[in-house]
């Protein structure tokens, strides 16, 4: 059987949405195959050429284009790698490596990480602000808080505090932050490719729930990041209207612009026009990553800055 009629038997609605999107046989196909292991090194314990001349000892390393530390490798268990025990590595999805690179850290500053469980985001965070600065790193879940806070911990990451609100609680801090990541809870289709159960389970309903959860988030993310500031909205899905449409309902709700993101990946067409509703131009900036474009998770990203003078 096809990748393309596995997906109609399993969930014919999930098909008829998504064939409006992209209907090629690459985009079925990837959209359900496997993903390829792919790690971070995590520079805060070890020096990134130690680790890769280590690791290349034992297995291949294929670099990520798009992150410095980021790499493909040859192993079915991480588990079994001795660095990755020690927190040296991390398993990490490399498109989601994305939006930390695109949010662009640096040491002193003051970071919001929004919806921030299990920290994989975090961590990298934390890397490129070599552990000064502060990071709140955010999520209401207290099991995947707890998860966040083991990662952190293994990671060596030292300049996180932890909290466990609803992430729309952070509007009260108007102006506060110089960056803020929102890597928002979502319909998860990019992780298709690592739990079947995503496309079985998928309904459209619950795409309209996280729009609903995503369009609170990113007013109260954008009202909470100072002037002059960047503020990151990511997903691990396709549907349009928990990205464009959100990013959108931002713009047109506030003074919030978008920034383009200039990085070796290759992108599917942004969507300008969905079910009737057509947005702005502005979107073109955003990168849409479908699973067949880098043979990675699907992702969305938008990097929106806020006018005024960083401090
Ligand atoms: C895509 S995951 C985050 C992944 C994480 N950034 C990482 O890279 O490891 C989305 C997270 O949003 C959290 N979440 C759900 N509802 C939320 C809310 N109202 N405010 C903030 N976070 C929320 C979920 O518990 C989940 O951990």
């Amino acid at each position: 059987m096809s990748a393309r009629e596995m997906v109609r038997e399993t969930n014919p609605k999930f098909y008829e949405r998504y064939s409006k999107l992209e209907d090629t046989d690459e985009f079925w196909e990837f959209l359900v195959k496997p993903l390829r292991q792919s790690i971070r090194v995590n520079t805060l314990k070890a020096p990134l050429d130690v680790v890769v001349e280590r690791l290349s000892e034992e297995f291949e390393l294929e670099p990520i284009p798009w992150v410095r530390e980021g790499f493909f490798i040859n192993v079915d268990n991480l588990a079994k790698v001795p660095e990755h025990g020690l927190g040296l590595i991390f398993g990490q999805e490399a498109s989601s490596m994305i939006p930390p690179v695109v949010l662009e850290p640096k040491p002193g500053e003051l970071v919001l990480d929004m919806a921030a469980a299990p920290g994989s985001k975090t961590g990298q965070i934390a890397q490129y602000m070599e552990n000064r600065g502060c990071i709140i790193a955010n999520d209401p879940k207290i099991s995947r808080a707890n998860v966040l806070i083991a990662n952190l911990n293994k990671m060596g990451v030292l300049n996180t505090r932890v909290t466990t609100k609803d992430g729309a609680y952070f509007a009260r801090f108007e102006n506060t932050f110089d960056r803020v990541l929102l890597d928002a809870p979502c319909s998860s289709i990019g992780m298709i490719r690592k739990r079947l159960r995503f496309l079985e389970e998928w309904r459209l309903r619950g795409v309209i729930k996280y729009m609903n959860i995503q369009k609170r988030l990113i007013l109260a993310a954008y009202r909470a990041l100072k002037p002059g500031g960047t503020l990151v909205y990511s997903t691990c899905t396709i549907d349009p209207v928990e990205n464009e449409e959100v990013v959108d309902y931002l713009l047109r709700k506030t003074d919030a612009m978008l920034e383009p993101i200039k990085l070796p990946v290759k992108t599917s067409e942004p969507v300008l026009e969905w079910e009737g509703r057509v947005y702005s131009e502005e979107l073109k900036k955003a990168l849409r990553i479908h699973p067949n474009d880098n043979d990675t998770e699907a992702f969305f990203i938008a990097k929106i800055v806020k006018p005024g003078d960083v401090e």
